[in-house]
């Protein structure tokens, strides 16, 4: 398909130049982007999704929040010509300079990040201002894919099969992979394990370019010490890769691109952005939800109504509170806040986990890596090659075993992940800061990926634009230490390797700030620096569980809608019951595409649903009085 770029276009979001400190190098950024607007696959004018300034009052559907799973609820329902679509979103669209992938840590705490932070933590993040963790989450359309590292990895056998053995019917293993074939337009399939891939779907998912030659001894190392390079989306989940990313030609492929820009011309699709969803109303008779409250870009309050359905897809943080804003979530919790019981739901906002991490810093002796310049700049605008057409040693990872796991379970439980080499931006304009000494940083973080410890969130007040208070409960489980610090054994281990010892590969001892008293290494010292120093990973999920029918421990159900109340479902990060293991990307759009089937199934009584869906035409969440054993279902404010 020709790209053109004769299309007028605001520049959307911060620039460049914005998202790098430091004097010289603004210029440097700012000539850049200029140069980057200028190439029309990156900045696509014409290809953008169309917005609209004013909503219409009715639609059928209504999807909150354009991110990585309402971007392709939003694209699948509206493939039916009859069915009126609105997606609305907080943010406003995805900025050129995100499209790079070498710039995907620049944005975080720019203007598209809501930039969430926990209350102070009682056992992890205690070294940070107040013992707060930061939470980047993308406001964009796009949401969080817009920001992401891009890594496309959808988690192993065992952990669908343990949401279905949870009693979450038609989530297994088996259940879940046609959907992730759906999405996938895999672009080295020769590479990857066969009948895993699946190519034609709108998310592309390739390797990077360029891989910088310390990913390829990584790889080396992981080999050294029994760990093969695998296809981590294949027949094994554990092992070492260089992981398939969603990138496109070397530039990012967030989710609103690949799905909702091919959607673009459908007049059935009304796309809004700047609106933020307020409330979901509901009918206490009916208990039907039927309209959302939004503010809109003019700062006005409008009440849209959905004739057939509201899909909730704000993600693990505001998908709860947009619940709880609506009334329905834990009585206490919404008496504090001052807002009226429409449903009593205490799970709402509960289970919430993430994995969790520590940064380990290593010296390496290599020079040999071309400075973020005008050479690597015109490699990638001419050719989408060299260090800007990837995340540096990012795109390495491995998911492994500690002795807490069974190996026999495939089904790791530390994922590691990598960073250096990244031609972002740097003081001095070089990748990666050289050290006084010739030396340059890189790092290892090993994540828990499967955190026993949850939180929780909670509103704290009826102002839908106070964040909501975020309880993470970090490490407060001592398993997920014990998990952590073995992870830690293990990259320093990887370090050690011969492979690594070529590169003059040295662990940065000098100590964690509060752990100076405590002898350097041993488990004392470690628990005590993932406990200062916390590095919360980026894949929050569980706040809106899904589990059985009548669970008082789940929100919603194996459809995914809201336990007790009709035609509102949710549809993100937030509905998983445990965390997959690796990275959430992928899995989010595989629940968006299985809520896009659900609804087609109860609407149009078709679907490619492969497994059997409870009634004629679909079914309605309406509890029956043998599934409201919970006495909560039957509190009504
Ligand atoms: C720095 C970082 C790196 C990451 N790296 C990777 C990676 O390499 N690979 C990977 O697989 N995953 C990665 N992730 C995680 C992954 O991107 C997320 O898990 C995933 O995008 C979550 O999708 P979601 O649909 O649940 O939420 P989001 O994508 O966050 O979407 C929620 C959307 O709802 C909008 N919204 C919120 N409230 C409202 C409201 N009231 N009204 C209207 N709109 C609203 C938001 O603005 C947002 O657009 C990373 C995350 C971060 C932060």
């Amino acid at each position: 398909m020709a790209i053109t770029c004769d299309c007028p276009m605001a520049q959307p979001g911060p620039t460049l130049a914005a998202t790098c400190g430091g004097g010289a190098f603004m210029l440097f950024m700012g000539l850049l982007e200029v140069f980057l607007r200028s190439q029309c696959d990156l900045e696509d004018p014409c290809g953008r999704a169309q917005y609209r300034r004013h909503m219409d009052s009715v639609y059928d559907f209504i999807v909150v929040g354009g991110g990585s799973a309402g971007s392709v609820v939003a694209a699948r329902l509206s493939e039916v010509p009859e069915w009126r679509v609105l997606l609305l979103e907080a943010g406003f669209d995805e900025p050129t300079g995100a499209q790079v992938p070498s710039m995907f840590l620049n944005f975080i705490g720019s203007s598209i990040d809501w930039g969430y932070q926990t209350e102070p933590e009682p056992a992890a993040c205690l070294g940070e201002k107040d013992k707060k963790c930061y939470w980047p989450r993308g406001k964009v359309l796009g949401g969080t894919s817009v920001m992401n590292g891009m890594m496309y990895i959808r988690g192993s056998r065992k952990d669908y099969d343990d949401w279905a053995a949870a009693g979450n019917e038609g989530w297994a293993y088996e259940d879940v992979l046609p959907y992730f074939l759906k999405s996938e337009d895999n672009k080295q399939l020769d590479k990857m394990d066969r009948g895993y891939h699946a190519t034609g779907g709108p998310l592309t998912v390739s390797q990077f370019p360029y891989h910088p030659p310390l990913s390829y001894s990584l790889i080396k190392a992981g080999e050294e010490l029994g760990y093969q390079a695998v296809d981590l989306n294949g027949e094994h989940h554990t092992g070492f890769s260089i992981a398939q990313t969603t990138n496109r030609n070397g530039s990012r492929l967030s989710v609103a691109r690949a799905f909702l820009r091919p959607a673009k011309n459908r007049p059935n699709l009304h796309v809004m952005l700047n609106a933020t969803v307020t409330k979901v109303l509901i009918n206490q008779t009916t208990r039907q939800a039927y309209a959302v409250e939004v503010r809109n870009s003019f700062g006005g309050t409008e009440v849209i109504f959905a004739n057939n359905e509201i899909i909730i897809s704000a993600g693990a943080v505001a998908s709860p509170q947009i619940l709880q804003l609506s009334g329905i979530g834990d009585p206490e919790v919404l008496s504090r806040a001052g807002v009226k019981l429409v449903h009593n739901l205490p799970a709402v906002g509960r289970n919430l986990h993430n994995h969790v991490a520590h940064f380990l810093n290593f010296h390496v002796n290599d020079n040999n890596t071309t400075p973020l310049n005008w050479a690597t700049a015109m490699e990638y605008l001419l050719f989408r090659d060299g260090l800007m057409s990837g995340t540096g040693i990012s795109e390495v990872t491995a998911l492994i075993n500690t002795k807490y796991s069974k190996p026999a379970d495939d089904n790791p439980d530390v994922q590691l992940f990598f960073g250096g080499f990244l031609a972002d931006c740097a003081k001095t304009g070089m990748v990666g800061e050289k050290l006084g000494d010739g030396s340059r940083s890189v790092q290892m973080f090993p994540a828990v990926l499967h955190p026993k410890s949850r939180g929780k969130l909670e509103i704290g007040s009826a102002d839908p634009f106070a964040y909501p208070k975020i309880y993470a409960n970090y490490l407060t489980h001592p398993d997920d230490v014990k998990t952590l610090v073995e992870g830690i054994k293990f990259a320093i281990k990887l370090s050690e390797t011969k492979t690594l010892k070529k590169y003059g590969m040295k662990l940065d001892k000098t100590p964690v700030k509060g752990c100076e008293k405590i002898k350097f290494g041993c488990d004392a010292y470690w628990e005590c620096a993932v406990r200062m120093q916390t590095a919360p990973e980026n894949h929050q999920a569980g706040s809106c569980k899904m589990g059985p029918r009548g669970d008082p421990t789940a929100v919603v159900d194996n459809l995914l809608q809201v336990q007790g109340i009709d035609r509102l479902r949710v549809a993100d990060a937030s509905i998983m019951p445990a965390v997959t293991s690796g990275n959430t990307n992928a899995p989010t759009v595989m629940i968006g595409e299985r809520a896009a089937d659900f609804i087609k199934k109860r609407w149009l009584g078709a679907s490619n649903a492969p497994y059997p869906v409870s009634g004629e035409g679909g079914v309605s969440n309406l509890l029956s009085a043998s599934e409201t054993r919970y006495p909560g279902w039957q509190l009504w404010g």
